[in-house]
């Protein structure tokens, strides 16, 4: 059974790794991520990670296909994947000394083309940063390309309070439920313990 994965994301790579699975190749949606006007960030996370999937799917006819999309939001506002600097600068300045919600989509379409969805949710708490800190951080380089312009999986864990939910979820594919999709569908799990 052949297993794409959907995502230009090395952080899902490392993570699908981390629980045994090695997709058979990598073959990244392009798609528009543009929100929607007034789109929730939930059902936007929902939304983008079932149209890469679909697009993909549509590429590898019966396959497997595994694809996800990470979403921070501050309330109802979606912050964007930090692209530069000033970005990354802008979502500290938001999160520092609040809670936040992470959401992460994962979609896995069978080899029959049908869609199964999960959306996990966690919640992280970032201290007040300091100015300094704030600064550091943006210097470092880490929060580019990340949504919400940090890494949990990097130096920004040393300014995060608390999480509740999934660490894999917010690095970008939660585990858990890609495990629970992936053995629905059939696929083999596991196999190292039977070596
Ligand atoms: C919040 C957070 C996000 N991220 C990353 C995971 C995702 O790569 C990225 C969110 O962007 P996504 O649009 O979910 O994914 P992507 O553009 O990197 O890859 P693709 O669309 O091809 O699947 O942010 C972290 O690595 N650590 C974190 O703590």
């Amino acid at each position: 059974m052949r297993l794409i994965l959907a995502s230009a994301s090395p952080r899902r790579r490392d993570l699908l790794g981390q629980i045994g699975v090695l997709p058979d190749a990598v073959d990244p949606a392009d798609i528009d991520e543009t929100p929607r006007k007034a789109e929730l960030p939930a059902a936007y996370a929902a939304r983008v990670a079932a149209e890469k999937g679909a697009l993909v799917a549509a590429r590898h006819p019966g396959a497997l296909i595994l694809s996800g999309d990470t979403v921070v939001a501050a309330g109802r506002r979606i912050l964007p994947k930090a692209e530069s600097e000033a970005e990354v600068r802008a979502c500290l300045d938001l999160l520092s000394g609040r809670r936040h919600r992470v959401y992460s989509a994962i979609t896995l379409i069978d080899a029959a083309g049908v869609a199964r969805h999960r959306l996990s949710t966690s919640i992280v708490i970032f201290k007040q940063l300091e100015r300094s800190e704030i600064d550091r951080y943006t210097a470092s380089g880490e929060g580019l390309g990340k949504a919400g312009g940090y890494a949990i999986q990097g130096r920004a864990a040393g300014l995060i309070r608390s999480i509740q939910g999934s660490h894999s979820a917010i690095m970008g594919l939660p585990l858990y439920e890609t495990r629970t999709l992936l053995e629905a569908a059939g696929y083999p799990l596991d196999r190292r313990d039977f070596e």
